[in-house]
């Protein structure tokens, strides 16, 4: 059985909106289940009363009435021939049941209030909160980043979105959260809910079976001569009852009295809910670690953790990572229940129909196979066993081993086939969603990738994919499979002999509710186990990838003895855990065996009464068996379904969005473009930081064929204006205009074309030099000529000649085997090699040392020089500006000044403040050179020189 079971309750939960919803849903269908049942159960009783009052000709002459009061009354103790006791207990069932419930329910419920109750709501209510949507209507956003009346309404909505989003509710929710959802404390004595809960589930368990066993010894041993033959299907169903009625109760009990669950479906599908032991577990929304004395909100159907802080948080909706973002905000993920995953997976499989229609027919036929088997095995043994004339049936023998050698080898032929087929259909889906998915993922908007860690999106295309597929790939047809087995297993037993199904379905019960308990036990250990693994490997990942800092530390030992700490604590759980488990499996195969024994033993009676052949018995059992096989199969593929479909909610979700900025969406650019950009009173702010307004209405010409440069403090917003024109973001106010023509309306992966851009951080890929300067570029378009001509232009001709493979070296991942100033000039080439009509320099040479900032300089100059392109430079050295055609300078998100260099100077204000300090800075570190060089010392000059003309630098010198 598996730890991680999912119930029923757990997906009625997901089709709830709050947790009051989720339990009256589950009180609506469990009371209505429960009722019926009772209902049937009394009829049967009824029933039985009624044919064995109506077939016997010393009650027949009575008043009915007189007559089913009368037996009603029989039938306990030694009166095996009566009926009465079934009807007399399915009534105290009635009476019993409901009261226990009612008391359990009453009584039992944990103390804490509803996580709504005391306000965690507000997280929750993105969606409640704000009711538009952006984009079409068909959008599936959850507009979280836009305040109630639209960004236009009112600017202060875009200088503060999150106020936007603040109710009044400013308390400590987390706090509140944890005291909620905190168990109460332990004690033994009647008012604590804890102990009655359990009290009251061990009554209804002790109940049951008890009931369950007096029912059983009664069928057993009763006496079935001259009685209706409607007495036996009557009386089996009697104990179908009893198991359903418990069954559903326990679970009823426990979910009536749970703590309660928080709903947040702007952050999270399912509910979730909080579990205080959970530590080494990672929060989803904020990637921090969870710490164990916190405890944190866990989801039952998918491994999704969230941490008391982001609970408490009223913008975790809006700067959750990994969350499913585009360019306008957050979007809701697809709503997908096991039925919708279903429908979806086959849609998925439509193309393989034929094949599947295929494996699900002979999977059919593997199971009517099966099913034949154990009864050929009974007639074999029938026909080894002599005779009442103390003969043996030769021939019958050989018949039916051949029979069962035929069924035998087909079995075989069919399983080979069937699986084959399935293999074929999952292999083909994988491969088509890998690709799919990898497509849907990579067209998606920058924002998204802002939110999300490259790591969790190759989970998403590896393991979720893998699990998401699981059910097609085997559990589908071992699903169908169990099915089968578990219903062919019932039926055939009863067929065989219902006593003996009777008396053996007796331990049923008794077993599925110890599995019950160790495996909600179990749960919390091994989820400890895991996570302290995860801590584990975390460790290791981390020091292995830093052993140079580790070793230069001398950390060994101390990252050893983490690592070790980390292991202990896994063994820990995992010990109890096998204790637990073999504490239960040790008492459930002895039910097992017990029920086996009880089988034995009885069947023995029943073949020595004559009632049953040797081969029935064995039949029975192997039909017993396989029912039983099939029954913990299917749990812990509901289980796996489940999860699959948990899975497959965040696969489809990728699957189904499309970005905002699409990239095959708009106007072509068809035009002779010239590069005249315009942006217009431009506000923007970055979706995981939406208090941080970067853009504040800035306006700036870019004229075509001109060198702009943009020049102001770190964090002013200059680098996120390139981002702009690349159109990795849209405005959230006012446009950008390329040549006249509207930024939004055209055609972005046209637009992109027009662009070359060497950024801060080059960004080269595990290829070689000749793949990376021409990556981009189509086929034909370009000669290795042309390759080496551009890396000669971006003076990166030498050094590649220099390395022992030239254009064909590769540079290793992110282009770690050159330095920063050659992948510098590598990007350099990239534009000499593409002839964009924009260039974009963004700080291209910040982070290079003076040297190999002199060489990328002048590369870039080369760049500038030769191209007739429009030039947009980001620098941070007054040096690299002088010369541009426009100046402007950019702080907290607005042109404060433009103009040429001398313009600037002229206006005396911010720019001429720059140069001044510069020139009075260059001054003084002449001066100083002099005396350094007049007392002979080299050694005190050397590096005062670097940054004299530095912006930065000089925006913070006083
Ligand atoms: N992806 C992002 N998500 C959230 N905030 C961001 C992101 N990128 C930048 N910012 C923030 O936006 C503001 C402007 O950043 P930007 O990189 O445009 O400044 P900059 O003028 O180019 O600075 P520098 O000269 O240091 O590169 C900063 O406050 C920065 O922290």
């Amino acid at each position: 059985m598996p730890p991680y079971g999912v119930s029923i309750v757990n997906l009625i939960n997901t089709r709830a909106k709050s947790d009051e919803q989720a339990r009256a849903l589950s009180f609506k269908y469990f009371s209505t289940v429960i009722a019926s049942i009772h209902v049937f159960d009394i009829g049967c009783a009824l029933a039985l009363v009624l044919i064995s009052c109506s077939g016997d000709s010393e009650f027949s002459k009575e008043s009915s009435f007189s007559c089913v009061k009368n037996e009603a009354l029989r039938g306990f103790g030694t009166d095996n021939a009566r009926v009465g006791d079934f009807f007399f207990l399915a009534v105290l069932r009635l009476l019993l049941n409901p009261l226990l419930l009612y008391f359990g329910i009453k009584w039992g419920a944990a103390s804490g209030k509803s996580l709504c109750e005391v306000g965690c709501c507000v997280v929750a209510g993105g969606k409640r909160r704000m009711g538009a949507s952006h984009g079409s209507a068909d959008s599936l956003y959850t507009p979280l980043t836009e305040a109630e009346d639209g960004l236009e309404a009112d600017s202060s909505a875009l200088l503060s979105p999150t106020d936007k989003l603040s109710e009044s509710t400013e308390e400590n929710i987390a706090a509140k959260a944890a005291e909620a959802a905190m168990p109460t404390k332990r004690s033994t004595n009647w008012t604590n809910p804890k102990f009655t809960k359990r009290l009251v589930l061990m009554m209804i368990f002790v109940s049951s079976t008890s009931i369950q066993v007096y029912t059983g010894l009664k069928v057993s041993s009763f006496n079935f001569d001259g009685v209706s033959a409607w007495f036996a299907p009557l009386m089996c169903l009697t104990v179908l009852w009893i198991n359903g009625i418990t069954y559903l109760s326990r679970t009823l009990l426990e979910e009536m009295t749970r703590q309660s669950g928080l709903f947040l479906p702007s952050v999270h599908r399912h509910p979730v809910f909080f579990e205080s032991t959970l530590a080494f577990h990672w929060c989803d929304l904020c990637s921090v670690r969870i710490n164990g004395k916190d405890g944190a909100w866990r989801c039952k159907l998918c491994d999704f953790d969230m941490c008391t802080v982001c609970a408490a948080r009223k913008d975790s909706a809006i700067v959750s990572e990994n969350m499913l973002r585009s360019d306008k905000g957050v979007k809701q993920e697809s709503d997908i229940d096991n039925a919708t995953y279903f429908k979806r997976a086959l849609g998925i499989a439509g193309n393989e129909k034929y094949l599947l229609m295929l494996s699900f027919f002979l999977l059919t036929l593997y199971c009517l196979t099966s099913l034949a088997l154990p009864d050929f095995q009974g007639r074999i043994i029938d026909k080894v066993v002599i005779d009442e004339d103390g003969d043996y049936d030769k021939d019958g023998f050989m018949e039916n081993v051949k029979i069962y050698l035929f069924i035998m080898l087909s079995q075989g032929a069919l399983s080979t086939v069937y699986s084959a087929a399935f293999n074929l259909v999952s292999r083909r889906l994988v491969f088509h969603i890998r690709n799919t998915l990898f497509r849907k993922i990579v067209i998606q908007d920058v924002a998204y990738f802002d939110g999300t860690e490259s790591g969790r999106l190759i989970s998403r295309l590896t393991n979720d994919v893998n699990m998401m597929m699981a059910p097609i790939q085997s559990s589908l047809s071992s699903l169908l499979n169990n099915i089968f087995m578990l219903f062919g297993g019932v039926i055939f037993c009863y067929i065989k002999s219902y006593r003996l199904s009777m008396l053996a379905f007796v331990t049923v019960g008794p077993i599925m509710y110890l599995w019950d308990l160790y495996a909600n036990w179990s749960k919390r250990l091994n989820r400890q186990m895991l996570a302290s693994w995860a801590e584990g490997n975390s460790i290791a990942s981390q020091s292995l990838s830093h052993i140079r800092t580790v070793k230069a530390f001398g950390t060994e030992e101390m990252e050893i003895k983490e690592y070790t700490a980390a292991n202990k604590e896994a063994l820990r759980a995992g010990v109890k855990d096998a204790w637990g488990n073999g504490f239960t499996t040790a008492l459930t195969s002895y039910l097992d065996l017990g029920t086996g024994v009880l089988i034995l033993y009885y069947g023995g009676l029943l073949v020595m009464d004559g009632e049953m052949s040797v081969g029935e018995l064995v039949t029975f059992q192997l039909y017993w068996n396989m029912m039983n096989n099939a029954y913990q199969n299917l749990q812990s593929l509901v289980t796996s379904f489940t999860r699959s479909a948990a899975g497959a909610e965040k696969v489809f979700s990728l699957w189904d969005a499309t970005p905002d900025i699409n990239p095959n969406v708009g106007d072509d650019v068809r035009w002779d473009v010239k590069g005249d950009i315009v942006l217009k009173n431009v506000k923007f702010f970055y979706q995981m930081r939406p208090d941080n307004i970067v853009l504040g209405g800035l306006n700036l010409h870019i004229p075509s064929g001109k060198v702009v440069a943009l020049v102001g403090r770190s964090g002013g917003g200059k680098s996120t204006i390139i981002n702009m024109l690349m159109r990795f973001y849209d405005c959230k106010e006012g446009s950008i205009s390329l040549d006249g023509r509207n930024y939004e309306g055209l055609k972005v992966s046209q637009l992109r074309k027009l662009f070359g851009v060497v950024s801060q951080e080059t960004e080269l890929f595990a290829k070689t030099v000749a793949e990376n300067i021409c990556y981009g570029m189509e086929e034909g378009t370009y000669t290795q000529q042309d390759i080496e001509e551009a890396a000669k232009q971006a003076q990166a001709h030498d050094f590649i000649m220099e390395m022992k493979d030239a254009y064909k070296t590769r540079v290793g991942e992110r282009g770690s085997r050159i330095s920063g100033g050659q992948r510098q000039r590598l990007a350099i080439a990239r534009v000499f090699l593409r002839k964009p009509k924009i260039i974009l320099l963004d700080e291209a040479t910040s982070a290079l040392d003076e040297n190999s900032q002199e060489a990328v300089q002048e590369a870039l100059n080369l760049l500038i020089s030769k191209s007739n392109a429009t030039v947009v430079l980001v620098a941070h050295r007054l040096s690299t500006v002088m010369n541009a055609d426009k100046i402007a300078v950019i702080d907290k998100g607005a042109v404060l000044e433009e103009g040429t260099h001398d313009e600037l100077v002229k206006l005396g204000g911010i720019y001429a403040t720059l140069v001044s300090k510069q020139n009075k800075k260059k001054a003084s570190l002449l001066n100083q050179k002099g005396a350094d060089e007049m007392e002979g010392s080299d050694e005190k000059g050397k590096g005062k020189g670097k940054g004299f003309d530095d912006i930065d630098s000089l925006l913070a010198s006083k």
